[in-house]
């Protein structure tokens, strides 16, 4: 088995006097697909967002590829940001620069200081691999159109796409298809585990679908009030496990 590219320990998290995240752990290898279930507010969001760095967790590990990023020194810690990229709800896309534009910016971490002032100096090297990425998308077609004329499902490929770019080798994303309709949402999920199983990335998605983490996804975590409820192949994934999530008072009364 493939060694785990993202590992996370003891995870714990407080806003103010209020846990908000209790002891989560959990690998993600290279080539797997791991979905975040749980209710609103159990703590998903915030999990990726430690993991990021976005947020301060109180205690526990992170760690990606072996390296805690808290040991790290400054340049090997940006390094393993980069090779960490999110995918937002809110695509977070420059909506009157063009797809190709957008798609270099994943690319401005590599590119020296300078060069990268404006869009318009991507260096051609950058452009050719941006326009190869949105070919592994299914995007190259559009690739010199403004973003904000694109569907929502293609700008969220397109940000896949800038994913893809950065040269990242985990891919974390935050409700990717909540604001898409049920054939652009299970597009952008067999994106995600193309991303996974053929481009041998380590890919989280946290998801409000169950029925699309049990289609694409290789394994489930269940978060409930914090804590890890469930990390289970999504085989093995019943109503009885999605029940204690999103219907506990059911399972209580049973
Ligand atoms: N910056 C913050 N300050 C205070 N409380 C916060 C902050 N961010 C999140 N929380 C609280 O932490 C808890 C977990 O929030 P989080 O967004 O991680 O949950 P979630 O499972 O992603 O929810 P949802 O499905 O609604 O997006 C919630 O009670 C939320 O109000």
């Amino acid at each position: 088995m493939d060694p785990a590219l993202l590992s996370v320990r003891g995870l714990r998290k407080s806003f103010g006097n209020r846990p908000v995240l209790n002891n989560v752990g959990f690998d993600v290898r290279a080539g797997e697909l791991v979905a975040f279930l749980g209710a609103n507010g159990s703590g998903k969001s915030t999990t990726l967002r430690c993991v990021m760095g976005i947020a301060q967790p109180d205690a526990g590990v992170v760690a990606v590829d072996g390296d805690d990023l808290a040991k790290l020194p400054w340049r090997q810690l940006q390094e393993a940001r980069r090779r960490t990229a999110m995918i937002f709800q809110k695509i977070h896309l420059v909506p009157r620069r063009t797809a190709l534009d957008n798609v270099c910016a994943g690319a401005l971490a590599r590119i020296p200081t300078g060069r990268s002032l404006s869009p318009l100096f991507f260096p051609r090297s950058i452009q050719l691999e941006a326009l190869d990425c949105l070919d592994r998308v299914g995007l190259a077609d559009r690739a010199f159109e403004r973003v904000g004329r694109l569907s929502g499902g293609q700008q969220q490929r397109v940000a896949v796409a800038r994913a893809l770019c950065q040269r990242a080798d985990v891919v974390l994303a935050d409700e990717p298809v909540s604001a898409l309709d049920p054939h652009a949402a299970d597009q952008v999920m067999a994106l995600l585990h193309h991303l996974a199983h053929v481009e041998k990335l380590a890919v989280a998605a946290v998801l409000h679908q169950p029925d699309l983490a049990l289609r694409h996804a290789d394994r489930c975590i269940g978060l409930l009030h914090g804590t890890m409820a469930f990390d289970l192949p999504s085989s093995d994934v019943g109503p009885v496990h999605l029940d204690a999530l999103y219907a506990p008072d059911r399972v209580a009364a049973a």
